[in-house]
């Protein structure tokens, strides 16, 4: 028998390299095969697992939003991912003013996301007042802001602080606002007073806008006063337009949706801000490296030997420690020492808290004075009658119709009550309703100071006189500086500053409505304020002039 002579064989035994090349080649090509579809089922793998993510990434966002509704709560529709940010995050049409639209729609209790935090909103009188005082150890932590790192740390400041934590750092702060602190400080804010009417003086030819003296005014007394700023030159304080620029950012920003929709984030996504932040330009980032340098300084020269000038900083520097002996927890057990990073902290919230609340307010009312003459003439009337040269605290009780006007106009537009937000840190019933431990709850006090029920059928008014008269409401139904022990801790300095700066406009001034003086248009993100307030003032050429 012959073999049978195939290519292959006579191939093969003729030429055994080509042979040997060619099953090289036969299993290579079997190889590249095998790889691509390892490659292939590996890519079809990914993706299931990509698809599968996906959907549960879906089914968890989609059951967070439900999170109301399941409770029976009503409240606007979410949107996927990113709950109702759209609607409450616009500097045109700031929160406060859709909570109380919403109100309207959905009653005294509802609820809303943004992105996966979910808030009660509340206008109730009743479950305020059990939720603000009578069951505070309940609702101690005011709700994380959105750039809040999970545990207290510490950069944490006063008003994000929860526990004992916060109650080391607010025993510390309220030194700055007891009678005695605020007597010494009297004479400071009447010479600021007195340089801010001095200046719409000079640029009142035609109209002004009030709000822009008034910042400079706020900002003058809270660098003198917290800062140390002794030489601080009024229109001409760099920390006015970074604080502008503070308040007037919107918050609809990818700094402030990332964590929002991705809370697990947070921390890192802190850590990543913080070490780009100056990059980034942001501007409260720039405000405290601006005070951290402010503070170092300050320690350097008490080191050096200067004397205290009496100011917050040097308050808290006295107060300072290492920061290894401080505990910042939220059930810490430090008391009566700061870490130097608390002190910055501390003037950081004071600088920021009071330059833009009472300026706003000081705006508003001259806006109601511009409005209502025959509250004007009244409240001339007691400036007029109003003779102490040597302004003290005391005297500045007498001014009641003053500040009856103060609060009709912070009734009518409270500006600061974003801030009015608590987490239930312990379950309880309120009212039948069950609150849960994490529960964050935002107050509407806009609608609760419009609320016919409390005020009555002329609530809508703008009347001073109803603070005068004899009522059986309740205190806690003006919640303008919130409510229970973490209300404002500088409400007595806005008193303070908001009057002195009244007594010395209406000595010299008669405030007048312009064509533009009406509407006022309210815009922002972290408090309300008109855009600008718009008034002619007219000297009045009394005994004061
Ligand atoms: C008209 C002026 C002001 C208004 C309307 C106002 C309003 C408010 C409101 C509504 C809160 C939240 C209270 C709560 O959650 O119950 C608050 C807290 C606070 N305010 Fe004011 N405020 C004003 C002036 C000031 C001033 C002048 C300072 C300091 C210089 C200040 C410092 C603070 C601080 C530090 C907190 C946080 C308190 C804490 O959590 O313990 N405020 N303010």
């Amino acid at each position: 028998m012959y073999p049978r002579l195939n290519c292959d064989v006579i191939l093969g035994r003729l030429y055994p390299h080509a042979r040997a090349k060619e099953v090289k080649r036969e299993r290579k090509t079997e190889n590249c095969s095998h790889a691509e579809f390892r490659v292939l089922s590996g890519m079809f793998a990914l993706a299931l697992l990509l698809l599968s993510l996906l959907y549960l990434i879906y089914k968890y966002y989609s059951n967070v939003n439900t999170y109301w509704k399941k409770k029976g709560i009503p409240g606007p529709e979410p949107e996927l991912f990113f709950g109702n940010m759209q609607e409450i995050w616009e500097y045109e049409k700031p929160r406060s003013l859709v909570l109380r639209d919403w109100t309207k729609k959905y009653g005294k209790m509802y609820g809303y996301y943004e992105g996966v935090r979910k808030y009660l909103v509340v206008s109730d009188f009743e479950m305020l007042n059990e939720i603000l005082i009578k069951k505070f150890d309940h609702f101690y932590a005011r709700s994380r802001f959105e750039l809040q790192r999970t545990e207290d740390g510490p950069k944490t400041h006063l008003v994000e602080a929860r526990g004992t934590h916060w109650k080391r750092l607010r025993a510390l702060g309220s030194h700055a606002f007891t009678n005695k602190s605020l007597k010494q400080i009297v004479p400071v804010v009447k010479e600021s007073a007195m340089l801010a009417v001095d200046g719409m003086e000079r640029a009142h030819e035609g109209e002004i806008n009030t709000l822009e003296f008034f910042q400079e005014y706020t900002m003058d007394v809270i660098s003198k006063i917290a800062l140390g700023m002794k030489d601080a030159k009024m229109f001409h304080n760099e920390y006015v337009q970074i604080c502008r620029d503070v308040f007037n950012r919107p918050l609809k920003h990818l700094i402030m949706v990332v964590p929002c929709v991705f809370p697990w984030a947070i921390d890192a996504w802190m850590t990543l801000l913080e070490s780009t932040g100056k990059f980034l330009e942001i501007p409260f980032l720039k405000l405290m490296d601006n005070l951290e340098k402010a503070v170092a300084e300050r320690k350097n020269q008490r080191e050096g030997g200067s004397p205290s000038t009496g100011d917050f900083i040097d308050m808290f520097l006295d107060a300072e420690v290492d920061v290894s002996e401080v505990q910042f927890g939220e059930s810490s057990d430090t008391a009566r020492k700061l870490s130097f990073e608390e002190v910055v902290g501390q003037c950081l919230i004071f600088l920021l808290a009071g330059f833009d609340t009472t300026s706003i307010s000081l705006s508003y009312v001259t806006h109601f004075l511009a409005n209502y003459p025959e509250v004007q003439e009244r409240l001339r009337e007691e400036v007029d009658a109003f003779a102490h040269e040597d302004l003290d605290i005391e005297q500045l009780g007498e001014l009641t119709y003053m500040e009856c006007v103060i609060k009709e106009s912070l009734r009518h537009y409270p500006l600061g009550t974003v801030a009015v937000t608590r987490e239930c840190t312990k379950a309880c019933e309120i009212k039948g309703y069950k609150f849960e431990e994490g529960d964050m709850v935002a107050t509407d006090t806009w609608s609760l100071h419009m609320d016919k029920q409390i005020w009555g059928e002329d609530a809508e008014e703008f009347r001073p006189e109803r603070w005068l008269e004899e009522s059986t409401r309740a205190r806690a139904a003006f919640q303008a500086f919130g409510e229970g022990p973490r209300m404002c801790i500088g409400m007595r300095l806005a008193y303070l500053e908001e009057k002195i700066a009244l007594l010395e406009l209406m000595k010299r001034f008669t405030i007048e409505k312009t064509e533009h003086t009406n509407p006022i248009r309210l815009v922002g993100s972290l408090t309300v304020g008109p855009e600008k307030v718009m008034v002619k003032l007219t000297n009045r050429n009394t005994k004061w002039n």
